[in-house]
């Protein structure tokens, strides 16, 4: 088990300490409860005591000579980021795509001409177990040098019962050895593969009849999602696969109205999904129905940067009530990248958020997005010793010297995994 540490003299200890079991929602999110000259002591991996430097002192005492002390002077303290949507595990990539889109191609129709998520589909059903566990490791590398120290991984580029269940497995056994803890969704239903085309409900029999027992019996995922879009799958064919998973202990999740309308934040309040992603095309009747029923919106505006199209309403759905989280989409298609802060500052600039918002969106408000919001997304006695030391002193730089990577620290279960920006977790 870890030893102790103590980080002292933060200039900015940004708690998130909050007031009730929800996400935030509103002006909460811009309420960070910042502590100045802050400390955080943690043992056994979990926090144990949070307040000011000379007041912990003063309370521990003794308790505190000979254990790992950090010198956070100069800079800010965050819960560990969160990411609460990447598609992580996959192989190849498709580079060659993103100039096709540069020359006026569309996303949609890549995806219609055998490409898109069908190319990747086609590279990681040909991959090796070792060889997606070892593309995927570089990515959450990269995660945790970015400061991310959780996030949830979806299968949905095998489309075939072996190379579905073959992604969850490498993404158990990549839980088993990164510090980043991985939380995982099925996504049979991420496109019709080519041997359905034209006959989606046959697939959707298949991942009903075969493929979800067999997740939820082998406890390989969590949550259960699905691409609801025209041309992929119905609103109708989603709320079948939705309804059985949920049957099966699955919790809903559901990639909705990201290229058009298509009821898809309505379905999310229907089958009560814990929330629904993207929403670039949302309707207000979407909006209001998911403020009710505080569904969390994720929003990724890395993807719609990279498919050069306008980013989700991130602040009229604040505005409106619908408790906000920000994601970076890892996926090799729309959104390459495993960098949080670029996403921060994206959503800063292309929707809106401030600063504050876009800390709470990343971190507890992500945390309810994987349902951890009671274990992790705040620096609060009792939850996991999870936290990010940045190279900035306040955290409005964070999100000014865009482009950067910040992350001087982190810390992963009470252990230092990040040191100086460099990797330092013992190998497994
Ligand atoms: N929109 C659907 N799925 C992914 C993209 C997958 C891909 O293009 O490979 C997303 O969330 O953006
Ligand atoms: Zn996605």
């Amino acid at each position: 088990m870890s030893k102790s540490i103590f980080i002292e003299h933060a200039n900015q200890l940004i708690t998130l300490k909050g007031k009730s079991n929800s996400p935030r929602v509103g002006k909460q999110m811009s309420d960070l409860q910042i502590i100045e000259d802050g400390a955080v002591y943690i043992e056994s991996g979990k926090i144990v005591e949070v307040g000011k430097t000379e007041e912990i002192k003063k309370k521990l005492g003794g308790k505190l000579e000979g254990i790992k002390h950090i010198d956070a002077t100069g800079k800010i303290v965050t819960p560990g980021f969160v990411d609460p949507h990447t598609h992580l595990v996959y192989a190849g990539s498709r580079e060659e795509e993103f100039n096709m889109r540069l020359n006026g191609a569309s996303y949609m129709d890549i995806m219609n001409n055998g490409g898109g998520i069908h190319a990747t589909t086609f590279m990681t059903r040909n991959a090796s177990s070792k060889q997606l566990f070892n593309e995927s490791k570089r990515r959450l590398d990269q995660f945790l040098l970015h400061g991310v120290t959780t996030l949830e991984a979806k299968s949905g580029y095998g489309l075939e019962w072996d190379s579905e269940m073959k992604q969850l497995t490498v993404a158990k056994e990549l839980n088993a050895v990164h510090p980043i803890d991985i939380v995982s969704t099925f996504m049979g239903a991420h496109a019709v593969p080519k041997e359905y085309k034209g006959c989606p409900d046959a697939y959707i029999d298949l991942i009903i009849e075969e493929m979800l027992p067999h997740v939820a019996k082998n406890e390989l995922a969590e949550f259960n999602d699905v691409f609801c879009e025209r041309g992929v799958f119905t609103p109708e064919q989603s709320r079948r696969v939705l309804e059985a998973g949920k049957r099966l202990g699955l919790t809903p999740k559901i990639h909705a109205d990201e290229i058009e309308p298509y009821e898809g934040a309505e379905l999310a309040v229907e089958v009560g999904a814990i929330s629904a992603d993207h929403l670039l095309k949302i309707s207000q009747k979407g909006i209001q129905l998911m403020a009710d029923k505080g569904v969390i919106g994720v929003l990724l505006p890395g993807t719609a940067f990279f498919l050069m199209t306008e980013a989700a309403d991130g602040r009229k759905m604040i505005d409106q009530g619908v408790p906000i989280a920000l994601s970076t989409d890892c996926n090799p298609g729309s959104s390459p990248t495993c960098s949080t802060p670029l996403i921060m500052n994206l959503a800063c600039i292309h929707m809106g958020m401030t600063p504050a918002e876009v800390l709470t969106a990343t971190t507890i408000n992500a945390a309810y997005g994987i349902n951890r919001g009671n274990e992790i997304g705040s620096i609060e006695i009792g939850k996991k010793g999870d936290l990010a030391i940045l190279n900035v002193p306040n955290f409005m730089q964070l999100l000014y010297h865009f482009g950067m990577n910040h992350t001087h620290t982190v810390i992963k279960d009470g252990e230092i995994v990040v040191q100086g920006g460099k990797l330092c977790y013992p190998s497994r």
